[in-house]
């Protein structure tokens, strides 16, 4: 039942069978789910043959475009070799060696051992028993706490789930213990007449002040993205991550930077930490590792933290697919064909520059109040009073869910979180696309605005 069903009968089936993902499922039957049948490059196609500019490569994954055939050469070659096998009982394979020395040559600094998972969340769960057992190893046992931040997203697996602050997911289904959030550091909507600087540095002193509170010798880890992604782009003042960095040495506690968005060149970097001079002892990474192809994550580990917990008998934890022979391949050729192509130095040189001026212009829309953009992701933050960086009256979203209706009506995805717009398109858009992308956006904006006074709402 691939392509050839029509739109309406798959979506009856899909109505009846599928349970999605972060969907209110009963809402999604009543409307029909919209049927992507493929993609090339930044573009996809949905079943009644629109061509939609993706401007969100998938979930933020897509880095090297759809459509790229060598990925499916290097999986059906794999299949047809070694489908699977386990690295659990004193065996490894190939691609799980080679992928994890690749990456290990990519990443900074110390950061030498990979933890396979097959998705963010379970890297993240890893990255809970690795710290937890770090400290058992070292003799406090007690070290148990991980702090995090509001409106910071790791996963939805329990252990995921619960280190991300997102309030609506520990209400289905609850949080396991010795999690701490503290705020965000989101100037915009948060930072009152603080000026960025301040307001940076005030954000991530409340680290100290919630070790203080826990008690230094109960902390094991401070988590957090780089930048957060579904939380909204929330790019920190530059004031912020030195200071989360100077405490964290101050207490001797880890350092996880979450890069499954922030990795492999969204950041016109390999990873996130470089872009914002953070130094972690664990690394996040899924998503762009593969771009997608296939599911795939991981824990990039620093040379102490392996050492301690891997010098002290077996780490009881793993997976399954932990480094599965056919997803660690398809990663092995993503990497290839991002060094061979010089994907980063292109989202750097040619892409960010490029987009950032047209990106800027947005703030200049009588609906946006702030355009921030890092490598190549961006945000865009509604409001009725750019002056006052207002909320709109009314429930939270409402706005943010309209201008997306508009970017759907005019083939361009774009994610909207509350009331902010974000973007996230494939590592390889082009200039010509960008213009493409951003004549949408602006498009869909103009149509939201007259909706909005239309509507007496503005
Ligand atoms: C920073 C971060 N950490 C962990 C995860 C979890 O990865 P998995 O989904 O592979 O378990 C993510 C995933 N990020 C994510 C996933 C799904 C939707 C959206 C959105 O912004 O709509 C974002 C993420 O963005």
């Amino acid at each position: 039942i691939t392509n050839h069903l029509p739109t309406a009968e798959l979506q009856k089936l899909d109505a009846a069978h599928h349970f999605h993902p972060f969907t209110d499922k009963a809402g999604l039957a009543a409307k029909g789910a919209r049927v992507i049948l493929r993609g090339e490059g930044v573009w996809l196609t949905d079943s009644e043959g629109h061509r939609i500019i993706d401007g969100m490569a998938g979930l933020w994954c897509v880095n090297i475009g759809y459509g790229r055939k060598e990925l499916a050469q290097v999986a059906a070659r794999q299949m047809d070799e070694l489908p699977y096998y386990n690295t659990f009982f004193q065996t490894t394979h190939v691609p799980a060696i080679a992928l994890a020395a690749k990456i290990a040559e990519l990443a900074p600094g110390d950061l030498n051992h990979v933890f396979f998972a097959s998705s963010g969340s379970e890297a993240n769960d890893t990255n809970i028993r690795l710290v937890r057992r770090y400290w058992d190893v070292k003799g406090m046992p007690w070290r148990k706490t991980i702090i995090a931040r509001w409106n910071g997203y790791h996963g939805s697996t329990m252990g995921g789930g619960s280190l991300g602050g997102m309030k609506p997911i520990h209400a289905h289904g609850g949080k396991i213990d010795g999690i701490e959030h503290i705020d965000q550091p989101y100037w915009w909507a948060e930072g009152g007449d603080m000026s960025e600087d301040e307001f940076g540095l005030a954000r991530a002193r409340q680290l100290e002040e919630k070790i203080l509170q826990v008690g230094p010798d109960n902390v094991a880890a401070f988590i957090g993205e780089p930048v957060q992604g579904a939380g909204g782009v929330i790019i920190p003042p530059r004031t912020y991550w030195p200071e989360i960095q100077r405490i964290c040495q101050k207490y001797g506690i880890l350092l996880i930077a979450d890069e499954v968005i922030t990795g492999f060149g969204r950041t016109g970097q390999w990873f996130g930490s470089q872009t914002f001079g953070i130094k972690p002892h664990i690394m996040t990474i899924a998503k762009g590792l593969s771009s997608g192809y296939q599911p795939i994550g991981g824990s990039i580990v620093c040379d102490e933290v392996a050492e301690v917990v891997g010098g002290a008998g077996e780490f009881f934890h793993g997976y399954t697919y932990s480094g599965h022979p056919v997803a660690a391949a398809v990663a092995l050729e993503n990497l290839r064909i991002m060094q061979d192509e010089k994907v980063v130095e292109h989202v750097r040189d040619v892409a960010h520059p490029y987009l950032k001026e047209r990106w800027d212009a947005l703030a200049e829309h009588p609906l946006v109040g702030e355009a921030k953009l890092v490598g190549l992701m961006g945000s865009i933050a509604l409001t009725p009073d750019k002056a006052k960086r207002a909320k709109f009256a009314g429930e939270e979203g409402t706005v943010g869910y309209r201008c997306r209706e508009r970017c759907f009506a005019n083939d361009l995805i774009m994610r909207a979180v509350g009331d902010r717009m974000i973007i996230a398109p494939p590592l390889v858009i082009t200039p010509s696309e960008i213009d493409i992308l951003v004549d949408r956006a602006k498009k869909s904006l103009d149509e939201c605005y007259a909706g909005l006074k239309k509507d007496g709402l503005l």
